[in-house]
């Protein structure tokens, strides 16, 4: 009885003497890094007087050694971390901080000069984010990760996808091209819907997402992915929800359902590659779309995983993130847009100027002429206003040696990111950041009189698509392929708001500060590109002409 006592109150004194150590230990660092903290707001609180030297951001305090600030950054609320960090910013005069992620010092940039100079520097690039994307998000081999994402940027900029995409993802030939294939396969599915004849009550979004979603990934990969695996839909959302969480690493334990759809989305991709290389005849190489790999670029890149000696596991995760441009940016894009545009809430006055617009791009026989409406003027100030307010993009790069960003000293090793959020929503560069205004890019010429879109001056305060090296290659045909679903749905539907919806009964989290209903910004980590929406909007759908 004696010596149990005894061993109870060692192991009650172990446990009390590491408690102490533990408290000790964050209180330690977090009092040592909150006095640097407040050292380095003060040495240079201004960034507009002129710094000869660069300084390394002041680095934000925290108390777990290891861990930093990686808890507070991966608030799922979208906007929080960013309102705080802007407080930060507005409260010690600063332009930038640094903060610990996981082990790694972390600087955000967030003034238009810092962005810029990200943008434009050699010694920044992306291939360790990318490989880590790889090996967690795409499931491929460390190996092929490797292979697939090479370290030198040079050698990137030789290789061929950068190429490929300058080639066959970016020209006027190879947009058009696309944008052809996705409204004939939307406008057939649209076409061949019998429902909309008589109308019919939908949540919008999810409709359009459905529409979308097969309309965008056969114009892309092609019909047989899609035939052989109608149901790849569902690991596509589910994988698409958990991919940020798995990029930063959260361990299959706590995200199961992530890592199973992304297992299940890869190995339907990898039927689908084996499937089309056993039938393929070869002559294939210069069609601009066939049914077995869709799209000339994507026959392109498939020549590089093979250049490059890529397993056809490896090839199928290529494909996924390559499929998650599109599906998981310009279709929630699309539905912004159209969410506004048909929303109560909106000024009255929007919804009929842009269908005015829109019939001015319409030819007699009802299609519609993409040249014209990519030059709309309030279409295209509406379409950046969308991108502006919903995308949260984190430009990503990690420091190849150490170098000064604008007057900003970054080291070897280290991490930079650029968060569009910052600077989107700065109320120094856009007045009223918070409020949706379709007018915000429009200007009016001084010799016409004329209102035109305008996005000059902006360098460095507004990157929806990223910039410098990375800069996404698809921004073109995103457009083309966004204004293209909203100008066919309001020219060839009437559409009538009825309510807005709650997803699944659920109440949508950031819902506008007004409590009309209207949806909100589904939960996700930060750097998310365009964010997801979180309720619907349920509208009357009736077919009004007959499209072709
Ligand atoms: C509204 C729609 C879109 C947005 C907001 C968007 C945004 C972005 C951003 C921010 C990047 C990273 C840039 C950087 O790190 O600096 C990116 C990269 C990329 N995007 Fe997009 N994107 C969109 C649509 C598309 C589409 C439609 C495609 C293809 C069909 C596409 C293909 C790509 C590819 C291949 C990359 C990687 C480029 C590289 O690593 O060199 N994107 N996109």
């Amino acid at each position: 009885m004696a010596s149990n006592t005894s061993v109870l109150s060692i192991v009650g004194g172990a446990t009390f003497a590491l408690l102490v150590t533990v408290s000790l230990v964050l209180a330690y660092t977090y009092l040592t890094t909150l006095f640097k903290y407040e050292l380095d707001v003060r040495k240079h609180p201004d960034h507009g007087s002129k710094i000869q030297v660069a300084q390394h951001p002041p680095l934000v305090p925290y108390a777990i050694p290891g861990l930093g600030s990686t808890i507070s950054f991966s608030n799922q609320n979208i906007g929080v971390f960013w309102r705080w960090l802007r407080t930060q910013a507005e409260r010690y005069q600063q332009d930038a901080f640094s903060i610990m992620l996981s082990g790694t010092r972390t600087h955000f940039i967030f003034s238009e000069a810092g962005i810029s100079a990200a943008f434009r520097s050699r010694q920044l690039s992306r291939a360790r984010l990318d490989q880590q994307l790889g090996t967690n998000v795409l499931g491929m081999s460390k190996a092929d990760s490797l292979k697939a994402f090479p370290y030198d940027i040079d050698e990137k900029e030789k290789s061929t996808t950068a190429r490929i995409h300058s080639e066959h993802l970016l020209t006027p030939n190879a947009v058009n091209s696309l944008t052809s294939k996705f409204m004939e396969v939307f406008l057939q599915r649209l076409d061949s819907d019998r429902s909309l004849d008589k109308g019919v009550e939908i949540d919008l979004y999810d409709w359009l997402w459905q529409n979308i979603f097969r309309s965008s990934t056969t114009a892309l990969c092609g019909a047989k992915l899609l035939e052989m695996h109608p149901d790849f839909d569902k690991d596509y959302q589910t994988w698409e929800d958990g991919m940020l969480g798995m990029l930063f690493g959260t361990p299959r334990l706590f995200a199961s359902e992530s890592y199973a759809a992304r297992d299940s989305a890869v190995s339907k991709l990898e039927k689908w590659l084996e499937a089309g290389y056993a039938s393929s005849t070869g002559n294939q190489e210069d069609l601009d779309w066939e049914p077995n790999f869709g799209a000339k670029v994507v026959r392109k890149r498939h020549a590089f995983y093979k250049q490059q000696g890529l397993s056809v596991h490896a090839q199928a995760g290529f494909d996924l993130i390559f499929l998650a441009g599109i599906l998981s940016n310009a279709t929630p894009a699309t539905g912004w847009l159209l969410l506004h545009i048909l929303s109560p809430t909106s000024d009255p006055k929007f919804h009929p100027t842009i269908m005015n617009e829109l019939r001015s791009c319409q030819r007699p026989d009802g299609s519609v002429d993409i040249s014209v409406l990519t030059r709309l003027p309030l279409l295209n100030s509406a379409f950046h206003e969308i991108l502006r307010l919903y995308v949260d993009l984190l430009v990503v790069r990690q420091v190849d040696s150490s170098v000064a960003i604008g007057h900003h000293y970054v080291k070897q090793g280290e991490q930079v990111m650029a968060p569009s959020w910052m600077t989107h929503r700065n109320p120094a560069f856009f007045a009223d950041p918070e409020v949706f205004d379709p007018e915000r890019f429009l200007k009016r010429d001084e010799e016409t009189g004329k209102l035109g879109y305008s996005a000059t001056g902006l360098g460095g305060k507004y990157f929806p698509f990223g910039g410098g090296h990375y800069m996404c290659p698809g921004r073109t045909f995103a457009k083309q392929e966004v204004l293209g679903s909203v100008a066919v749905l309001l020219l060839n539907f009437d559409i009538e708001f009825v309510e807005f919806a709650k997803r699944d009964g659920k109440q949508p989290v950031g819902i506008d500060k007004d409590a009309t209903g209207f949806p909100g910004l589904k939960k996700g980590y930060a750097g998310n590109q365009v964010v997801g929406i979180e309720g619907d909007m349920r509208v009357r759908i009736k077919r009004k002409n007959h499209i072709r």
